[in-house]
């Protein structure tokens, strides 16, 4: 497997990513898997998770993330809102069929790197950035969301790490974006039972910021939470961000082939193949109870 090759490929930049250099060919440009949405008067930017019906995480999803935060990077946003414009679920997750049956190196090698590479370009954005979970969250949607600096989130959905129901060890560079947000003995137990937290759960342990009633109402909480930083210098900030996260982005910088590797390994292994194929069967099957 030559992830040396591909890691050179995906941008491990610099300056925690705020000379983007990145290039990429839209695949899917006809699906337009990410809707973005510049408004000119705030300068907010809203990023519109669009792969229906569930925002499951493909690869293609995950370098059309890329391109965008690079075009975000670019213009000089004041401030972006990561959201899902499907119905009742913010992301699904990494796309199953990407880790089951059994995916071949090739893709998968690509697809575990462009979903880090999105994880670097979000957790280290210059600029701010929201999560308006306006849906379910679960695995790889809690991912985004956590690893943006501020939450909203609507009621009656569900938000955590159950990679470990599902036969999955979540990587280190997740569990430190948890830590981030919920330190101690709630991270850990959320990660190791695996439990969905309903919205107000979510925000009783701090995993939330903030419950909206409505789309207006998450906007309106967004712009507040951008203009705590029209005071800031934007480089000071952008570089204090990514200070603070440093030793995080580093964990996963100087390790990039080896958890793809990990991950592979594990995700190859039969009981893994096993329990992730039973789960995503038991998905198939509740439409038809
Ligand atoms: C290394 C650690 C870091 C990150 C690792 C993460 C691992 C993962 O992310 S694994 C994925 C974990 N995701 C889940 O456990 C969520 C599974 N999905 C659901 O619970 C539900 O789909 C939902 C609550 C999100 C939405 O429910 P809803 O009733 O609205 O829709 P469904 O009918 O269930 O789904 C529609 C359709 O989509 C298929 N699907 C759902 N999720 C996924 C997925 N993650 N990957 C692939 N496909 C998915 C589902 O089977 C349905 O397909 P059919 O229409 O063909 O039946």
């Amino acid at each position: 497997m030559n992830f040396s090759r591909l890691i050179k490929n995906c941008s491990i930049p610099s300056r925690w990513l705020l000379a983007n250099n990145i290039r990429y060919q839209s695949s899917s440009a006809a699906q337009n898997l990410i809707q973005v949405d510049i408004n000119e008067e705030t300068g907010v930017s809203v990023v519109s998770l669009n792969r229906k019906p569930v925002n499951s995480l493909s690869l293609e999803l995950f370098k059309d993330f890329c391109g965008v935060m690079d075009d975000l990077e670019r213009e000089k946003v004041r401030g972006m809102v990561l959201k899902s414009s499907c119905d009742n679920v913010f992301s699904s997750g990494l796309d199953i069929t990407e880790l089951y049956p059994n995916p071949s190196e090739e893709r998968f090698e690509a697809f575990w790197l462009w979903f880090q590479e999105s994880w670097l370009k979000l957790y280290a954005s210059s600029f701010p950035t929201v999560a308006f979970v306006n849906g379910h969250a679960p695995a790889g949607g809690c991912v985004f969301a956590i690893s943006c600096e501020y939450r909203l989130m609507l009621p009656y959905y569900k938000i955590g790490l159950n990679e470990a129901p599902v036969g999955i060890v979540a990587t280190e560079w997740v569990m430190n974006s948890l830590r981030a947000v919920l330190p101690g003995k709630n991270a850990e137990r959320l990660l190791t039972s695996g439990r969905l937290l309903d919205t107000q759960e979510a925000f009783d342990i701090g995993l939330i910021d903030q419950i909206v009633n409505n789309e207006e109402e998450a906007m309106a909480r967004s712009e507040e939470f951008f203009a705590t930083f029209d005071n800031v210098p934007k480089l000071a900030r952008a570089l204090t961000k990514q200070v603070y996260r440093k030793n995080d982005l580093n964990q996963l910088i100087k390790n990039r082939s080896s958890d793809a590797k990990q991950f592979l390994n594990h995700i190859l292994r039969p009981e893994t193949q096993k329990i992730i194929g039973s789960y995503f069967k038991s998905l198939k099957d509740r439409k038809k109870d």
